[in-house]
Order: C-alpha cells, then structure tokens, then sequence
C-alpha cells in the first residue's frame, strides 16, 4: 500500500467510477491514488493473480480515459498481488467460452491495447512479479518499464497455451526489441528475468524491489517535466501512428483470427490440459 500524501478530488470521483466498474461491487479491481505530482497509481487487485477479464480490462482503459481527463502527469501500473505483475488473459475467459462473451473480451482487449498505446499521458508499469503473455502485451503497451531483479519473469510465452502471436503482437514487441530479439524470444516463449529483459530491450530499468520499481517510474515520468504535455504527446503519437492505423484497419480480422484460434477444438482440448496442469501443481504443492 502506497502513502500518498494528499488524494486529489478528481482521483475520489475516478475511484468511485472504477467501483462501479467493477464486477464485485464491494471491491475495485484496481486501486486509483494521485499524488500531489499528479502522478497515478492504477494499482490491479484482482486476486489471486490478476487475470485479464473483460471487467480488469475495462476498468484499467476506463481508469486511463479519467486520468487522461483530468489531465494526470502519468501513471504508473503495477499490482497488488505479491509477485505477481499479472497471470496474463483470464484463461477462464478463454475456456469452453460462451460466444457473445468471447466477442466482449476479444473487444476489451483491442479497446485496451489501443488506449494504452495511445494514451496521451506517460504511461509506465512497475513490474514487481510474474508478467506472462497478456500481462507482457500490456506491459509492451507503455512508454516505459521497471522490473524488480529476482524471482519475476516477464515473456510473451502465448504458445505455451496454444496461441500462435499475433502479428500485432509480434509489431508491438519488435518496435520495443528489435526483430532478431523478437524472434527469438517469440519462438522460443523464453520467460526474461529482469536483467535478461534489460538486456534485450524488454525493460527499460531494473529495480531492486517493487517501492523501487515505482520510484523509477516516478523519475520516468519527471523527465517530462520541462516538455509541454501537448509536444510530447504530439510527438509520442506521430511515431506510433503506424501500427494505430494499421491496428484500426485489421481490427475486425484480428478480431476473427483471435475468435477462430480460442474455438479450435484442438485449442480448447489443450487449454484443458493446460489448466488442469495448473490446478494439479497446486495439489502436488498441498501434498
Ligand atoms: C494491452 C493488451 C491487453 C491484453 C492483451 C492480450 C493480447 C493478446 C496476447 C496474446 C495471447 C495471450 C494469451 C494469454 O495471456 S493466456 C494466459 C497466459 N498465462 C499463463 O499461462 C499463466 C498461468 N499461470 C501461472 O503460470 C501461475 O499461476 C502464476 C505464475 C501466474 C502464479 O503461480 P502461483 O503458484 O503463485 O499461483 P497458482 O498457479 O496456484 O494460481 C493461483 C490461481 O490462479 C489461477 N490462475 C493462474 N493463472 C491464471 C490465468 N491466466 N487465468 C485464470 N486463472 C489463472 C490458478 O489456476 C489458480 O486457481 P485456483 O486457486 O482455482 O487453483
């Protein structure tokens, strides 16, 4: 838990929109705080690992729009859960999915995507834990990344669960990492510790420990300090305008590819196994 020393009223009126946002109404999905910087913390409480379901997703990009609203310097996403950034998408979405949801999902998360690649704020994510697949495009997303050395592991390790990456995803990693880096670390799912992600461009900074982690981000953000907000953001979005337009152009086919991969009856069978691998490493665990 972050003490700030002064919540603005703004950040009170973002709260309690992301409550209701929520999909248990007694406990926001994340925990919106602005210090007196004008620096925003969205930091994600979905227990036990922070999955992406539509409602997380939601939430973040709704979180975005008001900070982006009341005009935030920048924001720093990070998690709640220890050692865990997050589990990537809620694999619970994606497992025997009713088709009308699957859609939602598959919306929320090109509708996430592209806020926040094309936020007009300073997006950066402190990475304190396990960032896989989903988490890592989410991460790959912001302007900037500090991960805490140890135990995390930050990947886009999607074949792991049977979904070849898109090329979206593929575009998104390769203008962080280069081509060659991003072949290999796509064919091969490697799962980066931090000094590793460091190394290939994956992270920008690595910290020692979460309160770290979030410092770095602060200090991120401050480099913009002496930049006007309306400058940066210009310039930031003329770079990346590319892969928006191309995004918005490919959007509906994207949207058909990711539907067909997740209905593939050889999909949903490994996904089964997947899962119960996942149950049973915590029943070996109780043993
Ligand atoms: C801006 C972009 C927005 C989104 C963009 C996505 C774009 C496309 C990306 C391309 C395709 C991406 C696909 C995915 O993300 S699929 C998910 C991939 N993730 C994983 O494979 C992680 C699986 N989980 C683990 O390896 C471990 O659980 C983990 C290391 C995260 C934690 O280990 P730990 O030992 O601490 O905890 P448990 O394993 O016991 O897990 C606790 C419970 O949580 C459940 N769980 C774990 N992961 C998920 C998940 N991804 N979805 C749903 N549920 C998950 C796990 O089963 C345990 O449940 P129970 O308590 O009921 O047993």
């Amino acid at each position: 838990m972050f003490h700030l020393r002064k919540v603005s009223r703004d950040v009170a009126r973002v709260a309690v929109k992301t409550r209701r946002l929520s999909s248990a109404p007694e406990r926001s999905l994340v925990d919106l705080s602005v210090d007196k910087e004008g620096i925003a913390i969205v930091q994600m409480q979905r227990a036990p690992v922070n999955s992406l379901n539509i409602e997380l997703m939601r939430t973040i990009c709704d979180s975005v729009s008001d900070l982006e609203k009341d005009k935030c310097k920048g924001m720093i996403l990070t998690s709640a859960s220890p050692n865990i950034f997050s589990a990537g998408m809620d694999l619970m979405e994606l497992h025997n999915p009713d088709m009308k949801r699957l859609e939602e999902f598959s919306k929320s998360m090109f509708d996430l995507v592209l806020k926040l690649f094309g936020s007009k704020i300073v997006t950066t994510a402190a990475i304190d834990g396990y960032s896989g697949a989903g988490a890592c495009v989410v991460a790959l997303a912001l302007d900037y990344r500090s991960m805490t050395a140890g135990k995390a592991r930050i990947g886009l390790n999607d074949t792991a669960v049977g979904i070849p990456p898109a090329k979206w995803v593929a575009d998104l990693m390769t203008r962080t990492m280069g081509q060659r880096n991003t072949e290999l670390a796509l064919t091969s799912s490697f799962m980066f510790p931090a000094e590793r992600a460091l190394q290939v461009g994956l992270v920008d900074e690595v910290a020692k420990d979460k309160e770290d982690a979030v410092e770095r981000c602060k200090k991120f953000i401050k480099l913009y300090d002496n930049i006007l907000p309306a400058v940066r953001t210009h310039t930031k979005l003329s770079l990346r305008q590319d892969f928006i337009v191309e995004f918005e152009k490919n959007r509906e086919q994207y949207l058909k590819d990711f539907m067909n991969t997740i209905t593939n009856p050889a999909f949903q069978n490994g996904l089964d196994i997947y899962i119960s691998s996942l149950k049973q490493k915590k029943v070996k665990a109780a043993a």
